[in-house]
């Protein structure tokens, strides 16, 4: 995609949830969050790409003691049909007897935080919660549902607040739709 093909698609696109409606999702969460976690230590786990927006976002409003690391695993790459997870880099700080939060943009068919979780918990954390930006209304009978859920989205193809369309506009505060889908 080139710049022209990007701005093309960004003009085209729908505001699915403004910034004002992230930002007030990033407290909210941050204060649910708090009140679970704000004694454990934990340690958050941002997944690299598209996590890293709202982890990025939250952890400057998460005002309580806790490690963080960051773990990459894609099953999408620049498609919008998500394929064979393909896991890039385990997290550094172990895991072990750790109480973690998984931090993650969207949970769509559930694939990719399902199986995070799972390595995690058979890495010896001891308990993994998760946190998602939005969830996919898609109907879907999902292998996980999140711990933390900030807003949901319909059942297209989202981008912006760390998700990209074709490689570009990760960097968008709010939350777009292309709109030849709806
Ligand atoms: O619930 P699922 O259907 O598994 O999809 C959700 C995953 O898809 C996206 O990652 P993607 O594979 O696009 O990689 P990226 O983070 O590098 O964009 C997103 O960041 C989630 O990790
Ligand atoms: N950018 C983006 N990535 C995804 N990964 C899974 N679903 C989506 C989506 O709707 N948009």
């Amino acid at each position: 995609m080139n710049t022209q093909q990007a701005r093309a698609m960004l003009a085209d696109a729908e505001v699915i949830h403004s910034a004002e409606a992230v930002n007030a999702t990033l407290d909210r969460m941050a204060a649910e969050i708090r009140d679970r976690l704000s004694e454990s230590y934990p340690l958050v786990l941002c997944v690299m790409t598209g996590g890293v927006v709202f982890c990025g976002q939250l952890l400057t409003r998460l005002d309580f003691p806790l490690d963080f690391d960051y773990l990459h695993a894609t099953r999408y790459g620049p498609e919008t049909q998500g394929g064979k997870i393909s896991w890039r880099t385990a997290p550094w700080t172990p895991v072990k007897g750790r109480k973690v939060l998984v931090v993650d943009d969207i949970l769509d068919e559930g694939v990719t935080l399902a199986a995070v979780k799972e390595s995690l918990l058979r890495l010896g954390a001891e308990e993994v919660l998760t946190a998602v930006f939005s969830d996919k209304l898609n109907g879907k009978n999902k292998p996980l549902a999140a711990d933390f859920v900030g807003l949901t989205v319909p059942d297209r193809f989202v981008f912006g607040f760390g998700m990209d369309a074709g490689g570009a506009w990760r960097n968008l505060p709010a939350i777009y739709a292309k709109k030849d889908e709806a």
